[in-house]
C-alpha cells in the first residue's frame, strides 16, 4: 500500500516546537477511533488539540456506533487504510508529537509501533484504550499482548487507568496491587508511565482528590494529586488528558509539567460539563469553550 513502509525511517520534515513567526502551530497526530456521541476518541483529541493551540491531524483506526450509554457497534478500518493515512500525514506534515487512543487490533498496534515510534523530537503518547467508560471492550487479549511486545517499548509515555494497567501487567481484574506499584512495574516495560487515577465510582464516590502516578524506569513513582470534580459527565476524560499531554509535550514542555497541565485542563473541562444533561448515561467531558462574549447564563 505504501512506499514509505519499506523503510524503517519515516519520511518527515523537522517539526517546529513553538508557533513560528508566521503563527504556524506545532502539529500533533491523533491515531484513534471515532465516537459517534462526540465524547471520546477522535472528537476529544481534535477539540483538545485546538483548545491548546496545536494543529490536529487524525488517523482513524475504527468507527464506533457509540453514545453515552454503550458502544453499539465497532467497524475496524482495514490496516492498509490506517497505514495509508499515516503515510499521507508523515509525507506532508512535520509532526511535533503523536497520541494514540483506540487501536483495536494487534496488527494496527504493530503498525503504529513500526511507523510512529517515539523520539526526543517527536514524543509518542500511548493511551492504551482497552475498555470504554460504559464497559465495552475496545481491545482484547491479543491487543494487550501487542501493546506489551511492540508499542510500549517505543512509546515515550503510556497513560493507562488502573484497569488498563492491570491488563497490561497480566493481572486479574480484581488484583489489589496499589496503583503506585502498578505504575512502577509498568515503567519497566519501556516507557514512562502516567497511571491515571480518576475516582472509581464503584469504590470512591466521595473521594476529594484524584491521584495520578508518574513512574520512570528505575525511579520511585511520584504522586500527582489534584482536586476531584464531582460529576457523572466524564466520558472522554482519558482521551482528553492524553491529548492535552501530547499537546504540551509538542510545545516543548517536560513530562511532569505537561502532566500537571493536562490534568488541570481535563479537570477544568469536567467542571464545565458537570451540570450538563446530555444523554442517558455518563455524559461527555466538555469540548466547548467560552464564547468570546462570555459563557451563556
Ligand atoms: N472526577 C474527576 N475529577 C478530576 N479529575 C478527574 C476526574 N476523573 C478523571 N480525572 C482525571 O482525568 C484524567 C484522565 O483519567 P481517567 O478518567 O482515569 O482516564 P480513563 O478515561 O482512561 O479512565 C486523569 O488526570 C484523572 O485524574
Ligand atoms: C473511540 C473511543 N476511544 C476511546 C474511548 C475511551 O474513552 P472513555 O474511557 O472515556 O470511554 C471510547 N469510549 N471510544
Amino acid at each position: 500500500m505504501s512506499a514509505s513502509r519499506s523503510s524503517s525511517a519515516p519520511r518527515q520534515a523537522s517539526a517546529p516546537r513553538q508557533a513560528s513567526a508566521t503563527g504556524t502551530p506545532p502539529v500533533v497526530l491523533s491515531v484513534a477511533g471515532t465516537d459517534s456521541g462526540g465524547a471520546a476518541g477522535t472528537a476529544a483529541d481534535l477539540t483538545t488539540f485546538a483548545a491548546l493551540g496545536v494543529h490536529g491531524a487524525c488517523v482513524v483506526t475504527a468507527v464506533t456506533a457509540q453514545d453515552t450509554t454503550a458502544v453499539h457497534a465497532v467497524h475496524p478500518v482495514p490496516p492498509a487504510v490506517v497505514a495509508a493515512q499515516v503515510d499521507a500525514v508523515l509525507g506532508d506534515l512535520p509532526l511535533a508529537a503523536v497520541k494514540t487512543g483506540m487501536l483495536g487490533s494487534p496488527v494496527v498496534v504493530a503498525l503504529v509501533a513500526e511507523l510512529l515510534a517515539g523520539s526526543p523530537s517527536r514524543p509518542l503518547v500511548v493511551d492504551p484504550v482497552l475498555v470504554a467508560t460504559s464497559g465495552a471492550v475496545l481491545g482484547d487479549g491479543a491487543v494487550v499482548a501487542a501493546y506489551v511486545a511492540s508499542l510500549l517499548p517505543v512509546a515515550t509515555v503510556v497513560t493507562p487507568n488502573v484497569d488498563e494497567a492491570r491488563a497490561l501487567l497480566g493481572r486479574a481484574p480484581d488484583d489489589r496491587t496499589p496503583a503506585r506499584d502498578l505504575a512502577g512495574e509498568l515503567a519497566l516495560l519501556g516507557a514512562a508511565v502516567l497511571l491515571t487515577g480518576g475516582p472509581d465510582p464503584r469504590h470512591d464516590e466521595h473521594a476529594r482528590c484524584c491521584t495520578d502516578w508518574l513512574a520512570l524506569p528505575g525511579a520511585e513513582p511520584r504522586a500527582l494529586r489534584h482536586p476531584r470534580v464531582a460529576t457523572r459527565n466524564d466520558h472522554g476524560s482519558g482521551c482528553t488528558y492524553a491529548s492535552a499531554l501530547a499537546a504540551h509535550l509538542a510545545q516543548g514542555e517536560g513530562l511532569a509539567s505537561a502532566a500537571d497541565r493536562a490534568a488541570a485542563y481535563t479537570a477544568h473541562q469536567l467542571v464545565r460539563s458537570a451540570p450538563w444533561r446530555l444523554g442517558r448515561g455518563r455524559g461527555p467531558v466538555a469540548h466547548v469553550h467560552p464564547h468570546p462574549a462570555g459563557e451563556p447564563a
